[in-house]
């Protein structure tokens, strides 16, 4: 199994990549590429911790060498929020560099999975699957924006709020990776129930908890390592559906049957050939039905501008 981390010098990427190199099934590959120069040295850094994870890193302006054979490319090259900037804004950048990386996965690796935790993930997904489909080699099986960063979150955050043990605590989290299409399903919650003003004040921090952050870092930029751990329970699921474990399901941001929109984040079960199949999200409480009817607007205007981004 070899898994490819693009964008690997960054905040998020050494920590991922340091998490891989514990967590990878032994005998796998790491490939750590990004721009910086830096980062056959982190390659170097990690290949002295004792795990079975062979690790090699590359710098530069060509990610070939770190695509060729890979299984899973996890994508989070790109620029970071500062204070006062909403994820959107980030759409400038971060556009072109998923652009080009997702073209040269097309070209290198065209039946990996994709994993783009890269904002605006409701928008950087649409680009990716655009330059795969203009490339003819779009599985949209195999596509995914990591949204568990929102999972994760919401385990902790109710877990706190109700004195449970957060691995206790298990939620779906459905929509996109933004502000009001983050729609944590907290109804469905097991062994907890929760008043209206909880289910308002815990939905609003799950929402605007990356701005939490990004205020709490001060300029100094967004979730980095709750990212990293988000990612890597996210690829590690991957890896291991793809060697044939069975029942494996996380909640990620794919192209379903569009009963909403295009691309939704939802349950999926993961399979040897990526989603094998989606679930379903069960049923909503009112406040839910409001909120994903609230979101729709926002969510396919931001893959409009990402389809449009590609496609003109
Ligand atoms: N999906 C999610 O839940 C989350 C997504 N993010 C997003 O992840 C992205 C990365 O965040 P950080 O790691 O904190 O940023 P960072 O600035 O620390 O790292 C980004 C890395 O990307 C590299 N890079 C830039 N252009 C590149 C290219 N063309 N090819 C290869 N590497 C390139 C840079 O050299 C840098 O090392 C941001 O867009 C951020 O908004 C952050 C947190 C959560
Ligand atoms: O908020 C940001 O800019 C980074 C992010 O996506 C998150 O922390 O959820």
């Amino acid at each position: 199994m070899k898994v490819a981390v693009l964008g690997a010098a960054g905040g998020i990427g050494q920590a991922l990549a340091l998490l891989l190199k514990l967590n990878l099934p032994k005998g796998s590959d790491l490939a750590l590429y990004d721009i910086a120069p830096v980062t056959p040295g982190v390659a170097v850094d990690i290949s002295h911790i004792p795990t079975a994870v062979n690790a090699k890193g590359y710098a530069g302006e060509d990610p070939t060498p770190a695509l060729e054979g890979a299984d899973l490319v996890l994508i989070s090259a790109g620029v970071a929020r500062k204070p006062g900037m909403d994820r959107a804004d980030l759409f400038n950048v971060n556009a072109g560099i998923i652009r080009n990386l997702v073209g040269k996965v097309a070209e290198v690796a065209p039946t990996a999975c994709i994993g783009v935790i890269t904002n605006p993930v409701n928008t950087t997904v649409a680009i990716a699957a655009e330059v795969l489909k203009n490339a003819g080699v779009y599985d949209k099986n195999k596509l995914f924006g990591v949204t568990t960063l929102d999972v994760i979150r919401s385990e902790t955050f109710i877990a706190e709020a109700k004195g449970l043990s957060p691995e206790q605590v298990k939620i779906n989290v459905i929509g996109g990776h933004s502000g009001v299409t983050i729609l944590p399903l907290l109804s469905q919650v097991e062994g907890v129930s929760f008043t209206d003003e909880e289910i308002a004040s815990l939905t609003h921090r799950i929402q605007n908890a990356g701005t939490e952050v990004v205020e709490a870092k001060a300029g100094g930029g967004s979730a980095t390592l709750s990212m990293a751990q988000a990612a890597c329970r996210f690829g590690l699921s991957v890896v291991r559906a793809l060697q044939g474990e069975k029942g494996v399901v996380e909640c990620a941001y794919v192209e379903g049957a569009g009963e909403h929109t295009r691309f939704f984040a939802q349950p999926v079960e993961l399979g040897v050939n990526g989603v094998e199949n989606i679930l379903s999200y069960g049923a909503l409480s009112d406040f839910e039905k409001q909120a994903l009817d609230g979101m729709l607007e926002t969510l396919s205007g931001d893959i409009s501008k990402g389809e449009a981004f590609v496609n003109g």
